[in-house]
């Protein structure tokens, strides 16, 4: 039915019903539209449905969302089940699986190589999933950028909390004072986490050195931060030697939709100082050191292996929900507002950034490096959804 009305949709005969669910995730309390965003929506002729008190966490309450002109559902199944397109910040956890169905349009993180299940699940389900982090313009990642500046600038913070002896780090004070060493911060990949990441631990008075394999990226960071930064060409006898000598190693490395590369083994932890501490940013994709075998969460952000404190939490941004919501919301609408308006398959043939963010379709695994990490065939998209078309 729902793919008959996205049809529909294309032919101009139909406006959609665009789906706000509230996040579930733990202490996630961004939310995918703000007001401003319902206006757009219903200004080109859209209903949008939020789900009672999403916004909330991100200072916008139901009467803001109500005066923009969107209805608040207070029922997560409904807002789901009435919903032609679903736009959501994180990635759908197990309990929401059962809203899957075919051809709901679902727009949002999803991070699918670290996810087998969830795959598995749209891919059966025959959902048409978009994920925020595969859209991609030229060499840039328009859609993960401001939240990777944010969970950049917080990895700083954080490796500066967790060095706390009350915290269970060694007990030291990135800056230093006078006398007495800063600390050694190492990041080991050198784009917008990476970046953002070294201008707060230089702001805060670290010893900063960025490890990356792109000598171009190296010779750009040298540009930017002059000698407040050392920059290292990545291999794994530079990646051994920093990070023995880290006090705080942040892991900040993409290959856009692939699994994050082990980087940093167990051998290499071990020769850490005690109380040192890992924030690996990277581990929405998995993660790029070999001891986290789990993802955190921001009720118990982190756990002490080998003498060492490591943080993995996948939602970093969701701690600062009222800067990352805006900040997300602003290069998320033009995107789901192009779905809106032509419908799928027009706003992919129109729009070759929009069509790199089709993770699934129809059944099929629409994203190549996603196909070949988790072992199923890759489809292109115009194929997948062809059948789709075809099929109705
Ligand atoms: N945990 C969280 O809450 C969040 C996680 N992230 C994640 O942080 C990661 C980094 O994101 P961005 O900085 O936006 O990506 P980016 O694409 O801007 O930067 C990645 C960098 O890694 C480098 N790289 C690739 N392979 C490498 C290797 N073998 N050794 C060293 N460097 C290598 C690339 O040259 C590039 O400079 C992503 O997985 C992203 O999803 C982003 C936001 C929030
Ligand atoms: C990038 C991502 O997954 C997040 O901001 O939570």
């Amino acid at each position: 039915m729902y793919v008959t009305v996205s049809i529909k949709h294309e032919l101009g005969g139909f406006r959609m019903i665009i789906g706000i669910p509230k996040e579930i995730k733990n202490n996630e309390n961004r939310v995918a539209i703000t007001p401003a965003g319902v206006t757009l929506f219903i200004k080109s002729g859209h209903k949008v449905f939020v789900e009672k008190d999403a916004g909330i966490g991100s200072g916008f309450n139901n009467e803001d969302y109500v005066n923009a002109g969107a209805e608040i559902i207070d029922n997560t199944k409904d807002v789901w089940n009435q919903a032609e397109m679903i736009l959501k910040v994180k990635e759908p956890l197990k309990s929401e699986y059962q809203f899957f169905r075919e051809g709901l349009i679902l727009f949002t993180y999803l991070h699918l190589a670290a996810e087998p299940e969830l795959a598995n699940a749209l891919k059966e389900k025959h959902v048409i999933a978009l994920a925020y982090e595969t859209i991609a313009v030229r060499n840039t990642l328009p859609l993960l950028t401001p939240m990777s500046e944010v969970a950049g600038r917080m990895a700083a913070q954080i490796g500066a909390q967790f060095l706390q002896k009350t915290n269970g780090g060694q007990g030291i004070l990135l800056a230093g004072v006078p006398g007495v060493s800063c600390a050694k911060v190492t990041i080991i990949g050198g784009g917008i986490v990476g970046t953002n990441s070294a201008k707060m631990a230089i702001g805060l008075g670290a010893d900063v050195t960025i490890i990356d394999l792109s000598a171009e990226r190296l010779r750009q960071l040298d540009d930017i931060f002059g000698s407040q930064i050392k920059t290292l060409m990545s291999n794994p006898y530079n990646i051994a030697q920093l990070v023995k000598e880290a006090d705080l190693l942040i892991g900040a490395v993409l290959i856009p939709g692939a699994k994050a590369p082990k980087l940093v083994t167990e051998e290499m932890v071990k020769t850490m100082k005690p109380g040192s501490v890992i924030v690996d940013v990277a581990i929405d994709q998995g993660g790029i050191v070999e001891t986290i075998d789990h993802v955190t969460t921001h009720d118990n952000p982190t756990f002490i292996k080998h003498g060492v404190v490591h943080y993995s939490v996948a939602n970093m941004p969701g701690a600062v929900p009222r800067t990352s919501t805006i900040a997300l919301t602003n290069v998320t609408i033009p995107y789901s507002l192009q779905i809106a308006n032509k419908g799928i398959s027009k706003a992919i043939e129109e729009n070759s950034a929009l069509k790199l963010g089709v993770n699934t379709a129809n059944g099929e695994i629409t994203y190549e490096a996603i196909a070949r990490d988790l072992g199923y065939e890759y489809v292109a998209v115009e194929k997948a959804l062809n059948k789709t078309l075809t099929a109705n």
